[in-house]
């Protein structure tokens, strides 16, 4: 379990992460979300100790990051896939990473194992495609076995064989009841790995939901409705409380009903249909939709008052949870 409280990070002027507190629990994806430059890599290189807080704390399964023993076997992550050392080669590299966390050497072999790098092991890592590199760098995250693994960007520039194998890796690790807190910009992707979201913008926590009730709140689902009867039709639905818009080209978009329902009304006043299909709001719109809210809150908020105020993430947060 990975404990964010009240953390805060400041360069000079600029709010990094402003109060963030939320927890990821064991045993589901949960997926980081925010806006270009809201946040998210610098709450993760807290969350390892990488940077310090100006306030705040995070625990990793109850301790901070620099009380933990051999941190590598709690927690294990891939904040970026370049920054290793060249020269080296893909086995060296994990060898290294072992030596100082006190894992075995056998270990090593397994991990290049899992992520399709036994081939390649023994080439030097700066002739590694991206690809090759995100799987060099999720081999380090796997290596000490932890319980707790962190992902930024995981997917970023791999092809759709290796984003597949990316999320079938994460699933399977959180199935497996370990934490997986992974950030990405792919709203399609998110959509199908993650469970949970922490969703922040401009350092803000905007939402800490699951997955359905995020896309619930924050998006809008309606059936697409076509008939040559279209008047008669728009009466009969909103006799019926629903609330059709027209969406140009003969198209009514219907909030408040199924489907079902209002194929079963027409039907019942002879009307024709010549098209009826319901639209799922996606994870991208939700996701949207809730960050132009926030910056545009947060626009507004600085005019009248001259600062950010508490209330922008305080609404956002309201909102959703
Ligand atoms: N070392 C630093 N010095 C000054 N400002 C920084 C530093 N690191 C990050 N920032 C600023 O803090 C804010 C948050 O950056 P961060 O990289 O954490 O966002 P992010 O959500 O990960 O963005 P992206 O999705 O673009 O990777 C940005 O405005 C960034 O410019």
């Amino acid at each position: 379990m990975i404990e964010v409280e009240g953390l805060t990070k400041r360069y000079g002027e600029k709010v990094a992460v402003n109060g963030l507190t939320f927890t990821v629990r064991p045993g589901v994806v949960t997926g980081f979300l925010g806006p270009n430059g809201s946040g998210k890599s610098t709450t993760m290189r807290m969350v390892l100790g990488l940077d310090r807080p100006s306030a705040g704390a995070v625990r990793i399964d109850g301790l901070p990051y620099g009380r933990l023993q051999d941190p590598l076997r709690h927690v294990g992550a891939l904040l970026d896939a370049k920054a290793l050392h060249g020269g080296r080669s893909a086995f060296h590299h994990l060898l290294a990473l072992a030596q100082s966390n006190g894992i075995p050497r056998s270990r090593v072999d397994e991990v290049l194992d899992t992520v399709g790098l036994t081939a390649v092991a023994r080439k030097k890592a700066r002739g590694f495609s991206l690809g090759m590199g995100q799987r060099l760098g999720i081999a380090g995250a796997l290596l000490g076995d932890p319980r707790i693994l962190m992902f930024d960007e995981p997917v970023n520039g791999l092809d759709p064989e290796g984003i597949h194998w990316i999320r079938t890796l994460m699933k399977s690790l959180a199935a497996q009841g370990r934490t997986v807190f992974v950030s990405s910009h792919l709203m399609s992707e998110m959509a199908l790995t993650a469970d949970h979201l922490v969703v922040i913008g401009q350092g803000r926590l905007l939402a800490d939901t699951s997955m359905a009730d995020f896309i619930r709140h924050n998006a809008r689902s309606y059936v697409r409705v076509r008939s040559p009867q279209r008047e008669q039709l728009l009466d009969v639905l909103r006799a019926a409380g629903t609330v059709p818009v027209e969406a140009g080209g003969g198209v009514l978009e219907v909030d408040g009903a199924a489907a079902e329902r209002i194929g079963e009304l027409a039907a019942r006043h002879g009307i024709v249909l010549h098209e009826l299909s319901p639209r799922q709001a996606s994870l991208e719109e939700a996701f949207m939709r809730l960050t132009a809210e926030s910056v545009e809150y947060h626009a507004r908020a600085e005019t009248s008052s001259g600062g950010w105020g508490d209330a922008g993430g305080g609404r956002g947060g309201g909102k959703v949870t």
